[in-house]
């Protein structure tokens, strides 16, 4: 044990990139989004790294847990989570559950702590092992191949804002100009996936909806399932329909939808997981979620109420060894093991791709933002996918290695930026003035 490596240092890095102008329940994405990268640096001479959301709450807590973590040695991994979480570290801040209701994909801030630094801990122990981080988690690596579905969105005119938005170029491919392009009607979503296709090789899709009235976004669902008739389609309008319209909208669609994400939520004294129950039961389709089984409490009385199938374990809420656990789990009790995302850098794209390696049984196409960033790599060799799959690098840890040029250009945007935390609400003012967020009222209709 004397030869174990000790942490020496820890830095907390804020980095931002590009995004197209998509839109969503809570408005469109701003021309940039931001994530934190957590560098731990030990007396081996190796560097682990994870990364997260970034949120100025975050970055606070993270320099909070850095004493607890810096001159431990690497295999006191567990002890080191324990105590972090023991400190709840999150409480000592007071804005930690602002607009848990409003935007329940960015909640559990101190989840994302421990998960980043929980990352970057398994990366040092991988590389010091010598076994990849998936390796290292609940069933260990089970799959070299890890396949991910395209993830599409509505995109709004970028022209109506005075954000920086990137225009695009279709030198290497037309995906890299027309994911920047207004897309709104069915036909264009069937375009763009038509683009993600040829240049990923995506077999599922993904659509994101609570942007226009349900019946639109069925319609385009079923016209990527007739352009796609092989693939696995779902919607996902994050709870912003009615019990009633989503069961209206969705029954009988077992030719078109795969499963359905989070159709509903909490309405009328019932909570998203009754509601999820009942549409389950009325229409017979399986359900996925990652905004009603996002701890274990609530996974518990999701599981008990029979309000899922498909709980989409994103490792940045859940950490990579809790989500893993999850992938067990969902394998012993025939249930799917999915995963969530965010907007993401390709340090992220490693951390699903681990998550998915260790996942056994049958897993569901992974969610993945990758393909809206790709080109902005932090990362000297970034992940690809190709055939609608990523491939697990034959290397230890989690197999990445920073391009600190990349890093440091990233940091220098993230500084540069006014507003520093998610806030789609304040661009989609730039469209519709006055705009406010409404859990129940599609984006667009107002
Ligand atoms: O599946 C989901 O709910 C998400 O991917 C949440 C994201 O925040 C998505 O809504 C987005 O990127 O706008
Ligand atoms: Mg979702």
């Amino acid at each position: 044990m004397s030869d174990t490596p000790v942490i020496t240092d820890m830095q907390i890095i804020p980095v931002a990139g590009y995004d197209s102008m998509l839109l969503n329940i809570a408005g469109a994405h701003s021309s940039y989004f931001a994530r934190v990268l957590v560098l731990l640096t030990d007396s081996a001479g190796h560097t682990g790294v994870g990364e997260a959301p970034a949120s100025l709450i975050l970055q606070r807590i993270l320099r909070d847990a850095a004493p607890f973590i810096i001159g431990k040695k690497i295999s006191q991994l567990n002890a080191m989570l324990t105590t972090l979480h023991e400190q709840d570290l999150a409480a000592k801040h007071p804005l930690q559950s602002e607009r848990v209701d409003e935007h329940p994909w960015s909640l559990e801030k101190h989840n994302n702590a421990l998960a980043v630094i929980e990352t970057a801990l398994l990366d040092l122990m991988g590389q010091f092992l010598d076994e990849p981080v998936a390796q290292l988690l609940g069933a260990g690596k089970v799959r070299d191949e890890i396949p991910v579905l395209g993830y599409l969105f509505y995109i709004a005119d970028r022209h109506k804002s005075d954000l920086p938005y990137r225009e695009g170029s279709s030198r290497e491919h037309e995906w890299y100009q027309l994911r920047h392009q207004t897309a709104l009607t069915p036909a264009d979503v069937v375009r763009l996936a038509e683009a993600a296709h040829d240049r990923y090789g995506f077999k599922d899709f993904k659509l994101k909806g609570g942007v226009h009235a349900g019946e639109v976004e069925i319609e385009t669902a079923q016209a990527l399932k007739k352009r796609f008739p092989q693939a696995r389609i779902t919607v996902d309008p994050n709870a912003s329909w009615q019990l009633d319209d989503a069961i209206r909208l969705c029954k009988g669609l077992d030719d078109v939808l795969a499963y359905v994400e989070d159709p509903c939520g909490a309405e009328q004294g019932y909570s998203g997981r009754e509601t999820l129950a009942e549409f389950k039961r009325a229409t017979g389709l399986r359900v996925a979620t990652n905004m009603i089984a996002n701890d274990w409490r609530q996974l518990n009385h999701a599981l008990q109420l029979n309000a899922i199938d498909i709980p989409l374990a994103d490792p940045h809420f859940w950490t990579l060894r809790s989500a893993a656990t999850i992938a067990q789990l969902c394998n012993e009790w025939h249930l799917t093991m999915g995963c969530h995302s965010n907007n993401h850098f390709d340090i992220s794209l490693a951390m699903l791709a681990h998550l998915g390696a260790a996942s056994p049984g049958e897993i569901t196409p992974f969610d993945t933002h990758w393909i809206w960033q790709d080109g902005q790599a932090l990362t000297k060799e970034p992940l690809h996918i190709r055939d609608g799959k990523i491939t697990l690098p034959d290397k230890p840890g989690l197999g990445v290695e920073l391009d600190m040029s990349a890093v440091e250009a990233a940091n220098r945007l993230y500084n540069s930026l006014s507003v520093k935390d998610r806030n789609d609400a304040l661009v989609m003012q730039q469209l519709i003035p006055g705009w406010a967020f409404s859990g129940k009222q599609p984006t667009l209709m107002r």
